[in-house]
């Protein structure tokens, strides 16, 4: 970006864009590094500037703005970038609800299966779509529109405006439409509150999302499966289904913080984060397996003791 021959210019636009998000919401924003070059007695300037002082004052009023050009460049580039990487998502869940509902109708995949693998699928995929948006503000509103604009297919569905066989049969258990109106509702609402307030960033939105998306989901095709031994205090749940809902939450949550500290999002210390994540994902099991819960769905009981536990370990970093 450093195109200007006058150095002092140089390091300016040098100086901006290394945050992109300064040059992107702050356009007057002129770090102290570059207001140091304005110094006369900086070796950058010509001699011949100093002595004519309008010149000098029109200089430094050039030096303080970044050429507009450049601002606009960021500005729409983060957007197309945006806009992109959403229309990939929608394409994505689009396509993974199809996929599942061929499945199920050419019985390759049981019905509950295949709802409980886009139950685990869809937010994890999603979540591994974040890096795609750009470092802009309003990255994560682009993001959010993906579940948001699911939300209104599940309303449109779920109150029969429209019908669709597909979707009802690929993320429901018995085939209702209203339905949709419970626990994918509560998902995707889900999806759309830890995009918007904790985004990338923060452990707290990744932890959550990875036990109710991973950790409930594979407690509930262990369960059935291998689930004999019931917990004492719930007849409908088993060991089996708890212990794994523990330790996959626990390791996908652990997995999805790196794949994030890999882009340079999070930076944690590793031992402490193994620790707290435990924590997280003790409590979220727990939770879990408790019988009825003041009838509270599963797709907020999880997350929501996930943020606040989340919350009271590793602080809030939204
Ligand atoms: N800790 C757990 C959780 C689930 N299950 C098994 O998975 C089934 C479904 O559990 P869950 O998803 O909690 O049930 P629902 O809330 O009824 O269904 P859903 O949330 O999928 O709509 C249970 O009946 C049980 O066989 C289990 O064995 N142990
Ligand atoms: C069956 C579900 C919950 C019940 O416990 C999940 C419902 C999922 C939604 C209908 C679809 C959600 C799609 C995501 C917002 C985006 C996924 C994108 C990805 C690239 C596949």
């Amino acid at each position: 970006m450093a195109t200007h021959p006058h150095s002092a210019v140089a390091i300016t636009t040098t100086t901006t864009s290394a945050n992109p998000k300064l040059s992107l919401l702050r356009p007057h924003f002129c770090p102290p590094r570059c207001a140091f070059n304005f110094n006369p007695t900086t070796p950058f300037r010509h001699q011949h500037l100093i002595r004519n002082a309008s010149v000098d004052l029109h200089i430094q009023r050039r030096l303080l703005l970044p050429p507009p050009r450049v601002f606009a460049v960021d500005v729409s580039g983060h957007l197309l970038q945006d806009t992109g990487a959403s229309l990939f998502v929608v394409a994505g869940a689009y396509a993974l609800v199809s996929v599942f509902d061929n499945l199920t109708q050419r019985q390759i995949v049981e019905q509950n299966l295949s709802r409980k693998l886009v139950h685990i699928l869809s937010g994890l995929l999603y979540m591994g779509c974040w890096p795609m948006f750009s470092t802009s503000t309003e990255a994560r509103y682009f993001a959010a529109l993906v579940p948001l604009l699911n939300c209104l297919r599940l309303l449109v569905h779920g109150l029969s405006l429209v019908t669709n066989e597909d979707l009802i049969k690929s993320v429901t258990r018995e085939g209702k439409p209203e339905e949709l109106l419970r626990g994918p509702l509560y998902y995707v609402l889900m999806l759309i509150l830890c995009s918007i307030f904790f985004w990338r960033e923060s452990p707290i939105g990744v932890v959550s999302l990875s036990m109710m998306c991973g950790g409930d989901g594979i407690a509930d095709i262990m369960g059935r499966r291998f689930g004999i031994h019931k917990i004492p205090y719930n007849k409908h749940k088993s060991w089996v289904g708890s212990i794994s809902m523990f330790t996959v939450g626990f390791l996908i949550s652990i997995g999805m913080i790196y794949y994030f500290s890999k882009f340079g999002y999070i930076e944690l210390d590793f031992v402490q984060t193994v620790e707290r994540v435990a924590v997280v994902a003790m409590a979220a099991t727990v939770v879990e397996s408790l019988p009825a819960k003041g009838g509270l769905d599963d797709n907020i009981s999880v997350p929501l003791v996930c943020m606040v536990t989340a919350y009271l370990s590793f602080g809030f970093q939204p």
